[in-house]
């Protein structure tokens, strides 16, 4: 069991293999701050810090199992998928009402913000709460309400991905498929997260339908090194036709499905700290972003599950991504670009933003 200290362990293991450059000099982590940047892989149940989860428990009348932070954060030691999603969904029990949900969602993206990421598309687990007795409602007003705050004070843009916890049943993600729909004006799409094992994305071709009938872009989880991985990824690909693809870094195993994603000009949301490696059926470990980037892949950057993962937000992942995928300046903008023209938003819109990415480019 080594958690946290697995994650360090697989980047120092990069790094012994002699795969990337040494630390990021201070200019180019300076460029990366600055730059405008999207996210479009990012769990808001992941983004639950410690703190405010002592703080969600006291406002709720909630006792957790720490003594305090610190004895919390030693406590986040996973392996693997299954081991991580234990500790994530046991954390997001604190999340009870409305004002949880705005107080979650306010936080990450004012983070963000402070990390000039100008637009935000997010995932979270709706599932796990109504388990639990919340309402939709107020699952997605909070959400909801934080998203135009943080809009107008703070000026980032975000939209709102329901995914389906893939482990739970069929009938459990329509029933809740079912209850967003009255809210789907603060929607923009459905995704795929949790354990793949046993759950293949064809689970949810009635789900990914409807929600498309609905005007519902969809997006799914194809986590690395998964059993069947590279059939998942064929029909995600080929059979439902997602509109994305959720980190998916086994494809450079298949020159057929990267012919295939770029034929269709699939855009891969890729996060390093997590799945930044491939290890099982590789003699030698396979730094996926640098992979992709290798094979012509659309590949875009996230922090997905940050407050689990050593708290670090997007700056810290591309100067993290810049050392271990020995990725070039001009690679750099080239992804930070992919992530505007990712965006489910109007042409004009990711234009905008495209053009603000320019400026800066110009000006830095
Ligand atoms: O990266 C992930 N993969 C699958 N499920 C998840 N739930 C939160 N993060 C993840
Ligand atoms: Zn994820």
């Amino acid at each position: 069991m080594k958690g946290l200290a697995a994650l360090g362990g697989s980047l120092a293991l990069g790094r012994h293999a002699g795969a990337v450059a040494p630390v990021t000099d201070p200019t180019l982590a300076k460029f990366i701050h600055g730059l405008p940047k999207s996210e479009y892989h990012v769990h808001l149940e992941g983004t639950l810090e410690a703190e405010m989860k002592f703080a969600l428990a006291k406002r709720n009348g909630m006792n957790l199992p720490f003594a305090d932070v610190a004895a919390m954060k030693a406590s986040y030691q996973y392996h693997d998928l299954p081991s991580f999603l234990a500790i994530y969904y046991d954390g997001m029990k604190v999340l009870q009402k409305e004002p949880d949900f705005y107080d979650l969602a306010y936080a990450y993206l004012a983070k963000a913000a402070s990390q000039n990421v100008i637009y935000a598309e997010m995932f979270f687990d709706p599932q796990e709460h109504l388990k639990r007795g919340v309402t939709m409602a107020d699952v997605i007003g909070g959400i909801t309400r934080a998203r135009r705050d943080a809009e107008s004070k703070l000026g980032i843009r975000s939209q709102l991905i329901l995914c389906f916890v893939r482990d739970l049943s069929a009938e459990s993600a329509m029933a809740t498929l079912d209850a967003a729909l009255p809210f789907k004006a603060d929607l923009v799409g459905v995704g795929l997260d949790s354990d793949e094992a046993g759950n293949p994305p064809e689970k949810f071709r009635e789900h990914f339908a409807k929600a498309r009938a609905n005007g519902l872009k969809v997006t799914a989880h194809c986590d690395v090194d998964q059993t069947d991985t590279l059939k998942n990824i064929r029909t995600v690909l080929t059979d439902l036709k997602v509109d994305r693809i959720d980190h998916g870094g086994n494809i450079v195993q298949s020159t057929e499905l990267v012919a295939i994603a770029k034929e269709r000009g699939i855009y891969f949301t890729v996060c390093p700290t997590f799945s930044g490696t491939l290890r099982r059926t590789e003699k030698m470990p396979v730094d996926v972003v640098r992979a992709m980037l290798d094979a012509g892949l659309k590949v875009t950057i996230s922090s997905d599950d940050p407050a689990y993962m050593g708290s670090e937000y997007i700056d810290g992942v591309l100067i993290r991504a810049v050392d271990r995928s020995r990725l070039s300046k001009a690679e750099l903008i080239a992804m930070t670009r992919y992530g505007f023209e990712a965006a489910w938003l109007p042409e004009a819109d990711k234009a905008a933003m495209i053009a603000r990415l320019d400026a800066y480019v110009k000006s830095a």
